[in-house]
């Protein structure tokens, strides 16, 4: 097909996709078999600048609107965005190798946030807090921030955006939006969903473009008041440098590297369920997949043995295909670092007891494929027990104790989730206490996120603050305090 034949995707801005007559045609590739599936024309700083301005001059009708009239709105996109299900599913796993039922999942996902934070606009934003003179009332509100800027990651396409445009924009904010530019298509129909919605123009503009130039841009611009970033640790670093240098406010999530603690008295069969969903759906691809497994030794080879024997029979393949388990990886890049990942981990001493492989069948030939990878004698140190690898590999670190596990799972400089699998309570209560982890979840795996929940890291994994549930009311407002004298 030709690039005149297939759509091409653009930015949005002002209630109109907008070609960047100047920018450049970028190919989005399907990971499951290297086929073009569209094209992407990229922004640059002069759209950039044209986003923000549109943004800048709807704030104040927007703000000016009844918190209900913004969340019926979002109640719009909810069920527009819940209606495309099936073909937004299929464009993400098209686009980003997620198989299609997660892909419809994260999508329904996305219309039950909409509608969360539509709600929002109903709710209490204030206190009133009595004064220590007489005849007077002193309450709290709120105002929103301005412009926020969003910029997202490829690995949850529709989520993680909607998860921050949605309280932007219900507690009176207007966004400027840069998605991954790896899921850009994705994104131009989650965009669409907003624009089919009704949305005033100007409220939410989506710019496509290169990180360097558009996420920067975003950082940098003394028009946007706020920004909210979901990806890696060195580019969320630069973001919150750029951001407190001109004094925006900003919020970061980033990187993982997530333990679960398998005990003696475990139920070692739900156990290994759960090290293999944490860690492999989503061919590991969330910042709250497990990667580190921490196995005290009374269990450690009989857990081991369940867990290869199970990980083995994962079928790979295309996420379109029904009976796959794992598709490939998102991309080139995060194919070739995780590939890179399981040589040196092999290098490290590691033993590699399945998987880490380009899977053989040739139907798979073209595709970002690696085989489900579990590493045994793993030392807490080594690179792969330390370092985000954003990819289907288990790290297998056995504890002599219960009290060494946790040293063990607090080993690391992120904290973003944890997971323990114990029918102790005095265990459940020490780990509960003890794990420097923003989200903390016995006989559960690690990920799983409720949207109703505040979601957010320790160490080195976000700017500590916290997104989703009504937490996210603290980043996207600013609280007023206020005195009236009678
Ligand atoms: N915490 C999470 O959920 C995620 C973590 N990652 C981690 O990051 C690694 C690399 O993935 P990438 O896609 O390269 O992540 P990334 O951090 O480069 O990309 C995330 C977003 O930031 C933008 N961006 C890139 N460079 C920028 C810059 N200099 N200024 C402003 N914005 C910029 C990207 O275009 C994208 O929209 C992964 O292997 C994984 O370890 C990646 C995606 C999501
Ligand atoms: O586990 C989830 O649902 C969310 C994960 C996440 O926020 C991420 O990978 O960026």
């Amino acid at each position: 097909m030709s690039v005149k034949e297939q759509r091409v995707t653009c930015s949005y801005i002002h209630g109109k996709w907008t070609a960047a007559a100047a920018g450049q045609l970028v190919k989005s590739i399907n990971p499951a078999n290297g086929k073009v599936i569209g094209h992407v024309r990229y922004a640059d700083a002069t759209d950039l600048d044209a986003a923000v301005e549109a943004a800048d001059s709807a704030r104040r009708g927007w703000r000016k609107l009844a918190g209900t009239q913004r969340g019926a709105l979002l109640y719009k996109a909810a069920d527009l965005l819940e209606s495309r299900m099936d073909q937004i599913g299929e464009t993400m796993c098209r686009e980003m190798g997620k198989t299609f039922a997660e892909a419809k999942g994260e999508t329904a996902r996305g219309a039950a946030i909409l509608r969360y934070y539509a709600g929002e606009g109903l709710r209490s934003v204030g206190e009133v807090i009595p004064s220590s003179e007489e005849d007077a009332l002193m309450f709290t509100t709120r105002s929103p921030l301005g412009v926020v800027g969003v910029i997202t990651p490829w690995n949850f396409p529709v989520a993680i955006p909607i998860w921050k445009m949605a309280p932007a924009l219900v507690y009176g904010n207007t966004v400027v939006w840069k998605p991954a530019t790896e899921t850009a298509v994705t994104a131009a129909a989650v965009m669409q969903c907003f624009h089919d919605a009704g949305f005033p123009p100007g409220v939410v503009n989506m710019v496509i473009g290169s990180g360097e130039v558009i996420g920067q841009g975003i950082a940098s611009h003394p028009g946007i008041h706020g920004v909210t970033f979901t990806g890696s640790n060195p580019v969320g670093k630069q973001i919150g440098q750029a951001a407190l240098a001109r004094g925006a406010k900003y919020q970061l999530e980033m990187g993982g590297k997530n333990p679960i603690i398998i005990a003696a008295d475990a139920d070692l069969e739900l156990a290994v369920d759960a090290t293999m969903s944490g860690g492999l759906r989503s061919t590991g691809q969330k910042c709250t997949a497990t990667s580190r497994v921490i196995v005290v030794k009374e269990v450690y080879d009989v857990f081991k043995e369940k867990l290869v024997e199970k990980v083995k029979s994962l079928k790979v393949g295309d996420g379109m295909d029904p009976s796959t388990w794992l598709g490939p990886c998102a991309n080139r890049k995060q194919w070739e670092s995780v590939l890179s990942y399981i040589r040196r981990g092999q290098v490290e001493g590691a033993v590699l007891l399945c998987g880490g492989t380009v899977p053989d069948d040739p139907t798979l030939a073209g595709g970002y494929y690696v085989t489900p990878a579990v590493f045994d004698e793993v030392h807490s140190k080594m690179a792969i027990a330390q370092e985000e690898i954003f990819g289907p590999v288990l790290t297998l670190i056995q504890a002599d104790s219960f009290e060494e596990a946790l040293v063990l799972a607090n080993d690391t400089e992120f904290g973003l989730s944890a997971s323990i699998y114990t029918r102790d309570i005095g265990s459940i209560l020490s780990f509960v206490s003890e794990i420097d982890a923003g989200l903390v979840r016995v006989n559960a795996e690690t990920a799983g996120v409720e949207l109703q929940a505040p979601f957010g890291g320790m160490k080195q994994s976000s700017s500590h603050s916290r997104e989703q549930g009504r937490a996210a009311i603290e980043f996207f407002t600013s609280v007023k305090t206020v005195f009236v004298k009678g």
